[in-house]
C-alpha cells in the first residue's frame, strides 16, 4: 500500500432543532443548529468499504431529535455532553465524539400591559450567536464555548497613536475615534471530568458576555489589542471556571467624511461605516499556568 489513512471523522453536520417547552399557555423555545463528529475504529470503511463499524450519520441525527425530545435542551453544553457521551459510551467502535452546537437566540415580542412579553410570540435577537463545542474520548471533557456576530460600538473614549511608521505610512493618529467591532469569542472551561460537578453553564455564559461588555464599554483604549486583552482578563478573573479565552475582533472603521466641499465643518459628526478591508485583531488570554489549546482559527471551533 503506498497510502495510509490519516485523522478521519464522520457524523452529521447542522441538524436544526427546535425545541418547544409547553408551560401551559407560555412557551419556552430553544432553536439549535447541531454537528457531530465521531471517530474511532474506522480503518475498514475506507479501506475495504465494509460498514461493519459505521453507525449512519442518520442515525446521529436521529438521536439529537430524540434526546431533544426525551432529555429537553437545558444548555446547549449539557444538550452537547448527553450526546457526546451517548455516542462514545453506546458504540464499540465510536472513541471520540466532538459535539459543535450554536444557538439563536429568541426573545418574547413585548405585549401591552406585560412585563415579560407574549407567551407565545417570539422575535430573533439579531445577529448573535451562541456557540459550544463538546469533545470526549471516554474520559476526558473538552468544553469550549462563546459567541459569535456581537456587535459593538463606542462612539468615543477611544484613540490610536504612537505606532510605527515607514515608508508606506499615512494613517493620521487618531485622538478620538468610533471602536467598532463585531466580537467572537471561544472560552475553554476548566471542567473536564464527571468527577466534578458541571458548571452552570447558562450562568457562565450570562457571566462571560457581560464581562465583555463591560471591558468593552469601560475600557479607555489606546488600541483594539489593549480593549480585547481587557475583554478577556475579565471573562478569566471574574470567575473560577474559565482558563483561556480566545477574541477574534474585525476593527470596524468608522472614517470621518470631508464635508469642507459643501462649507460644511465635521470634527466628529458624520462617518462613513466601511466594511472592509478591516483590521482584524486576535489573541488568547490565558489564566496563569493555563494550556493553550483554542485553535488560532476560530472558524476551527
Ligand atoms: O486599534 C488599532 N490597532 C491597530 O493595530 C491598528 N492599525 C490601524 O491602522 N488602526 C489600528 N487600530
Amino acid at each position: 500500500m503506498a497510502t495510509t489513512l490519516g485523522q478521519n471523522q464522520y457524523g452529521k453536520a447542522e441538524s436544526r432543532v427546535v425545541r418547544i417547552v409547553r408551560d401551559g399557555p407560555t412557551h419556552h423555545i430553544k432553536d439549535l443548529s447541531v454537528s457531530i463528529a465521531l471517530s474511532g475504529d474506522m480503518d475498514d470503511v475506507h479501506y475495504s468499504g465494509s460498514n461493519a463499524h459505521v453507525l449512519p450519520t442518520d442515525t446521529a441525527k436521529n438521536t439529537v431529535y430524540a434526546f431533544a425530545r426525551e432529555h429537553g435542551i437545558a444548555s446547549a453544553e449539557h444538550f452537547g455532553i448527553r450526546l457526546a457521551r451517548h455516542f462514545v459510551t453506546s458504540q464499540r467502535t465510536v472513541h471520540r465524539a466532538r459535539v459543535r452546537i450554536e444557538e439563536y437566540a429568541w426573545e418574547r415580542i413585548a405585549a401591552p400591559g406585560s412585563p415579560t412579553g407574549r407567551a407565545h410570540s417570539f422575535v430573533r435577537a439579531g445577529q448573535e450567536t451562541r456557540v459550544c463545542q463538546i469533545t470526549f474520548d471516554g474520559g476526558r471533557w473538552e468544553i469550549v464555548s462563546g459567541l459569535k456576530g456581537l456587535t459593538v460600538l463606542n462612539s468615543t473614549d477611544s484613540e490610536f497613536q504612537g505606532y510605527v511608521r515607514d515608508r508606506y505610512t499615512t494613517l493620521q493618529e487618531a485622538y478620538d475615534r468610533v471602536l467598532a467591532t463585531d466580537v467572537s469569542a471561544r472560552w475553554r472551561y476548566r471542567w473536564t471530568s464527571d468527577a466534578e460537578p458541571e458548571p452552570d453553564w447558562d450562568g457562565e455564559y450570562a457571566r462571560s458576555r457581560e464581562g465583555m461588555l463591560q471591558a468593552f464599554a469601560g475600557t479607555y483604549s489606546l488600541s483594539l489589542q489593549q480593549t480585547l486583552y481587557r475583554m478577556g482578563a475579565e471573562v478569566v478573573e471574574s470567575g473560577d471556571t474559565i482558563d483561556e479565552i480566545r477574541l477574534s475582533l474585525p476593527n470596524h472603521h468608522h472614517f470621518l467624511v470631508d464635508l469642507a466641499p459643501f462649507g460644511l465643518t465635521n470634527e466628529h459628526h458624520v462617518y462613513f461605516a466601511a466594511d472592509r478591508p478591516y483590521g482584524l485583531i486576535e489573541a488568547t488570554v490565558l489564566r496563569d499556568g493555563a494550556e493553550a489549546l483554542i485553535p488560532a482559527d476560530l472558524t476551527l471551533v
